[in-house]
């Protein structure tokens, strides 16, 4: 044989080699699903319910999981000791975000949530510590107890639309702090468009939903005529999705943290993201739990019957006398985690853990559902019990190993933990508190056999937030007493709204005067 027809045989040998070796996971990988020549797990990555795939691939595989995904490997996180050890300890690493095409195409590389960890995301990060930390949360208190009143109210008037509720007291509360305007009735312009485009975002943002542009760069050359999604990345862009308000404190400052005028903009927008649907999410499934657990609803009201009594609306001061309350909270997260597989980090050099090789430029989801939901930590993970936060610190089972745990670990972990955690555990406390003192939370009875209505608490919404799904509820104020209060309070929070109201739609400006 010549030395050509040598050459192109061993040239299709190696080419079906490499071909075939594609996809397969390297040796020194954690385990996970067997792999496929040239696509890996691909196809195994569900597009639906994503966390519970990757708990059912913990309780088969293990602690730390990989997957491939054409030449790239995926790494999933089901415990608090990989989470510490490949996330907090090794943040430098491991703070990036995977690459996200169409995010960046949408935002123009601006989103505070995707951005790279450099230079421009530590300025970023740096001006969001400043309206964000401890004393300046604080500040912010009277805007969430305000909003917590018209929560009250609006239960107290429309009770049906409890769903609605709680969203526009999530949005109004950030909008205000971020913008200084409030969104005073859930139909406001403002929450209108602000939810139609989260709905897209959360869609696009759900792996599986997007096409796979990122996972298989190559497709981002895909003809136009093949990817429609490219179009419709465009398109946002053209529509100025982000209104580019400002934040005062920021635009003002912007020098001084090195930011421009565009990334005070979407630095706006990421928060109001971060915190309003979050916020939201964490209140429905509150508001079921309570309504599906007359027990737990019973313990607590008498929790606060005995410390706070009806005569007067909570603060959260009261919240440190009230460790069953602060149980329930504490069970909401981790019954149903708003963002249960957080946002994935991506690794900027190999590392090792646990004897496995994570190699440079892995995509690392940290499976919060998966560690609030193990057989071994909880009892009966699947049921809500508050107790379970009574008992024990972490609500796991006596003689659990906690050192690497946290109470905060649905917040995220390392460099890119939600910067956003005191305000939003501000904004659910206080609303939880309100809502437990003022009501009673019952699920609905059928007309006709006069009997309340099965809801199962673990169904839960499927996209990249999740809560509860909405459910047939009867909710009714505690007694003539709470309900005075709840509107007397919300009359006095009228002359606070005022500073937040000047620049209302007038079918706003309306509704505040009549509702
Ligand atoms: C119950 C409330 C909340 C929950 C459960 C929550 C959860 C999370 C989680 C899991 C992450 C990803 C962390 C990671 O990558 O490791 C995150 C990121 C983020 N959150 Fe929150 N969050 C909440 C409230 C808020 C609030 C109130 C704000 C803003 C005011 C906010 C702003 C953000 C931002 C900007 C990021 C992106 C951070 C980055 O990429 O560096 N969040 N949040």
């Amino acid at each position: 044989m010549s030395l050509v027809g040598t050459g192109v045989i061993f040239g299709c040998v190696w080419a079906v080699y490499w071909l075939w070796k594609v996809g397969s996971r390297e040796p020194g990988l954690p385990p996970g699903p067997p792999t496929k020549p040239l696509i890996g797990n691909t196809l195994d990555f569900p597009t639906r319910a994503i966390y519970k795939r990757f708990t059912e691939w913990a309780n088969t595989y293990g602690d730390i999981i990989s997957l491939k995904i054409g030449f790239s490997s995926v790494i999933i996180l089901s415990s608090p000791e990989m989470v510490r050890e490949l996330l907090d300890k090794r943040s430098v690493t491991t703070a990036n975000r995977p690459p996200v095409h169409f995010v960046d195409l949408i935002t123009d590389d601006h989103s505070v949530g995707f951005i790279d960890y450099g230079v421009r995301y530590k300025n970023m990060r740096r001006a969001l510590l400043a309206i964000l930390n401890r004393e300046a949360c604080v500040e912010h208190l009277p805007i969430q107890q305000a909003e917590a009143s018209q929560l009250m109210y609006d239960l107290l008037k429309q009770p049906e639309a409890y769903f609605t509720h709680v969203e526009r007291f999530s949005v109004s509360s950030i909008f205000s702090i971020i913008f200084g305007v409030r969104c005073p009735r859930h139909e406001s312009p403002l929450v209108q468009t602000f939810f139609k485009l989260e709905e897209e975002w959360e869609d696009l943002l759900a792996p599986g939903h997007q096409p796979p542009v990122d996972m298989l760069p190559f497709l981002r050359y895909i003809p136009e005529r093949w990817a429609p999604w490219k179009a419709s990345c465009e398109s946002r862009m053209q529509r100025e999705a982000h209104n580019g308000s400002f934040i005062e404190h920021l635009l003002q400052e912007r020098e001084k943290y090195g930011l421009t005028r565009k990334e005070v903009a979407y630095l706006g927008s990421g928060l109001i993201q971060g915190g309003s649907t979050t916020t939201t999410a964490f209140l429905r499934t509150l508001m079921c739990c309570l309504a599906t657990h007359g027990e737990v609803q019973a313990r607590a009201h008498d929790e606060i019957d005995r410390i706070i009594g009806p005569g007067r609306i909570p603060t959260i001061e009261d919240v440190q006398h009230l460790p069953y309350l602060q149980a329930i909270i504490k069970e909401v997260h981790r019954f149903c985690p708003s963002v249960p597989y957080a946002v994935p980090h991506y690794s900027t050099a190999e590392e090792t853990i646990g004897g496995y090789t994570i190699p440079k430029n892995s995509t690392i989801f940290m499976n919060i559902y998966g560690i609030y939901h193990s057989e071994i930590a909880y009892t009966q993970p699947s049921e809500f019990m508050p107790e379970r936060f009574i008992q024990t610190e972490f609500g796991t089972v006596a003689g659990a190993d906690d050192s690497s745990r946290r109470n905060d670990l649905h917040f995220g972990a390392g460099r890119r933990i939600c910067p956003g955690m005191l305000l939003g555990n501000n904004a659910t406390t206080l609303a939880a508190l309100n809502l437990i003192w003022g009501f009673d939370f019952r699920v609905a009875k059928d007309a006709q056999t006069a009997r309340e209505m099965h809801v199962d608490p673990n169904t839960f919404t499927e996209s990249f937030i999740i809560s509860c799904a909405k459910f047939p509820a009867d909710i009714r104020p505690r007694s003539e007493i709470h309900s005075s209060l709840i509107r007397a309070q919300y009359s006095s929070s009228r002359a606070f709204f005022h500073h937040f109201e000047q620049e209302l739609s007038p079918e706003d400006k309306a509704f505040v005067e009549t509702w």
